[in-house]
């Protein structure tokens, strides 16, 4: 920074010093012409000086270059650690919120640089105003008909340039969200996973339609302004000429009363059009400063986000040790900006080392309540509590750790199978045993053993020698986290969706093993899974509808009998009411 500003300040400096050293070339050149002196050596030291300062300029302008580049990766680093550090520790709950990820877009992105430029900015203006008051200064001497020349000639080019730099900045926060929605629809004609429907439905020319109005619909806004501005710039250099020609008009009149050399005169013209040229960086400047504050206040208020009224998780306790078992206490739960409560009143207990499944229909709430159920959601009222100890009050870490969730949109990660399987517990990464167990009994152990770098293969198609697997050979990877982790609790969010059904029935005989020693819940709309659980609680409308055991509730003939007989109907299975 410290270097940035001294090269400022030379920079600013420098044409003053060519300007003086231009003219007195001049007129010892014309004095030489003119057989009016023979200053032969004062002509070769004024080249040399200038071509010093050309030298020096270019040096101390590269210098500041690389100096700047270099600030600017460091605040990169440090800039998007903190982002990075923010979007992973505020409540999960704020992706539901578009506006969180509106400002997230605003502020990803080339931020060093941004966070960089308000002080480029302000040494640039400064570097500017020491130009033009050296100018200035000049001119002064020469009459100071020529600093009012100038400096009018100024003004309306400093209120047209911050004009324009204003309008042009906010054209390009208004075109956000169209930048955004043409930008969707080009990744859906380049992505992957898009690419097989792309095809099959034929959707590229209707894709490309909508990328195309939203993509002219910006560039046509662009250009409307910029032909307003570049209008306005045609303006802008007739005043200067005008200028610049009243100035010469000033030197002409000048002449009669004084002695002006060829020299003043191409001095005072570079100095009259260097007066205008400051000014013009300097209202360049401001109006990228102001633009460039407007990032920053983005950025800081994106690191101090926060919606009143969620709580954060601050809980210090321990978790338990799960000798009572879990209690869901009228728990009612309503998504941020949503207009009603998605889970009503839902009361349950799972004793340790139980097997609970919990049924119900699209959208009756099954994995917002696994959500809550890890503290991911904070519930709106009523309580979770582990051995009696309200969820609120565990430490988060504990809570994640002997927590174990296996979502139903679970990640593929693009890395190693051992990452793939060791996520779930990463600080044991190494531990070949554990995954191998792992594998063994989640059924992956089959086609990893097949693959040539074992568990060190790359998955997915991001590497060249990566493999890509079957959506329910991904299934039994995501079930491996679920058992290599080492959780108290672990709830399987549809953990056979994807599966054959020779694997979908290897999984639920193993279920025991998969589960042994760990109080586990799992989500599944296969009826015939659900009577492997212990106990099953059947959701309605974001209620518990009847809750107990396969018998209990198939003799109520209440909704689960009802699911229960139409899977079995579809099966071509005679119930008959027999269990
Ligand atoms: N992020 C969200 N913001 C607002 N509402 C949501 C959000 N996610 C889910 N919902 C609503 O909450 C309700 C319950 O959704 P949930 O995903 O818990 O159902 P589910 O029982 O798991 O469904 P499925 O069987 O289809 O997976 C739905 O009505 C859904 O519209």
């Amino acid at each position: 920074m410290l270097f940035s500003l001294l090269a400022s300040v030379v920079m600013g400096t420098l044409p003053i010093a060519a300007l003086s050293v231009t003219k007195h070339l001049i007129d010892t050149v014309t004095d030489l012409v003119l057989k009016r002196s023979e200053q032969f050596s004062m002509a070769l030291w004024l080249l040399l000086a200038q071509f010093l300062i050309v030298l020096l300029s270019s040096t101390v302008q590269k210098a500041q270059e690389y100096f700047n580049r270099k600030m600017e990766f460091r605040l990169d680093h440090v800039l998007q650690q903190q982002i990075m550090q923010k979007t992973s520790s505020v409540p999960y709950s704020y992706f539901d919120l578009p506006e969180f990820q509106d400002h997230l877009d605003r502020v990803n992105g080339g931020m060093g640089g941004r966070f960089l430029q308000p002080l480029k900015n302000v040494l640039e203006i400064g570097k500017s105003a020491l130009v033009l008051l050296s100018f200035l200064g000049f001119l002064f001497t020469v009459h100071w008909s020529l600093v009012v020349i100038s400096t009018v000639a100024s003004i309306p080019i400093f209120f047209i340039q911050s004009g324009f730099g204003k309008r042009s900045f906010q054209l390009s926060v208004a075109q956000t969200k169209t930048t955004r929605e043409a930008h969707y629809f080009s990744h859906l004609l380049k992505s992957r996973p898009a690419a097989g429907e792309v095809r099959l439905f034929r959707l590229a020319p209707h894709l490309m339609r909508r990328w195309s109005q939203k993509f002219l619909k910006n560039a046509a806004e662009q250009l409307s302004l910029q032909k307003k501005q570049q209008t306005a710039y045609v303006g802008l250099d007739g005043i200067t000429a005008l200028f610049y020609t009243l100035a010469a008009g000033v030197m002409v009149w000048l002449m009669r009363t004084s002695t002006v050399t060829v020299g003043d005169f191409v001095a005072i013209g570079q100095a009259v059009q260097g007066t205008q040229g400051s000014i013009n960086s300097i209202s360049q400047q401001m109006a990228r400063l102001y633009e460039s504050g407007l990032f920053i206040r983005d950025y800081f208020s994106l690191l101090h986000y926060e919606v009143p009224g969620v709580r954060q998780m601050k809980g210090t306790e321990p978790f338990p040790a799960l000798v009572q078992g879990i209690s869901v206490e009228n728990v009612s739960y309503r998504y941020l900006q949503g207009r009603r409560d998605v889970l009503q009143n839902v009361s349950f207990t799972i004793r340790p080392g139980e097997k609970l499944a919990l049924v119900g229909e699209n959208g009756s709430g099954k994995t917002t309540l696994v959500k809550c159920l890890m503290g991911l959601y904070p519930v709106t009222d009523g309580q979770i509590c582990f051995d009696g100890v309200n969820l609120d009050g565990i430490e988060e870490g504990a809570l994640r750790k002997e927590i174990n969730v296996i979502f139903q949109d679970f990640i593929r990660y693009q890395l190693s199978v051992r990452e793939n399987i060791a996520c779930s517990e990463i600080e044991r990464y190494g531990d070949d045993e554990r995954l191998a167990e792992a594998a063994e009994k989640s059924g992956a152990a089959q086609f990893v053993g097949r693959m040539a770098q074992g568990y060190d293969t790359y998955l997915g198609r991001m590497y060249r020698d990566g493999e890509d697997l079957s959506g329910g050979q991904w299934q039994k990877i995501a079930l491996a986290r679920a058992v290599f982790a080492d959780a108290q609790v672990v709830i399987l969010d549809e953990p056979t969706a994807a599966l054959d059904p020779q694997a979908e029935r290897e999984v639920f005989a193993q279920f025991e093993r998969l589960t042994a020693g760990k109080t586990a819940i799992f989500i599944s709309h296969r009826m015939a899974a659900a009577r492997l659980a212990d106990r099953i609680v059947v959701l309605k409308d974001g209620r518990v509808a009847e809750q107990g055991t396969h018998a209990e509730l198939i003799a109520l003939g209440g909704e689960y009998r009802r699911m229960y007989e139409m899977q079995a109907e579809w099966y071509g299975v005679e119930t008959g009411g027999a269990v």
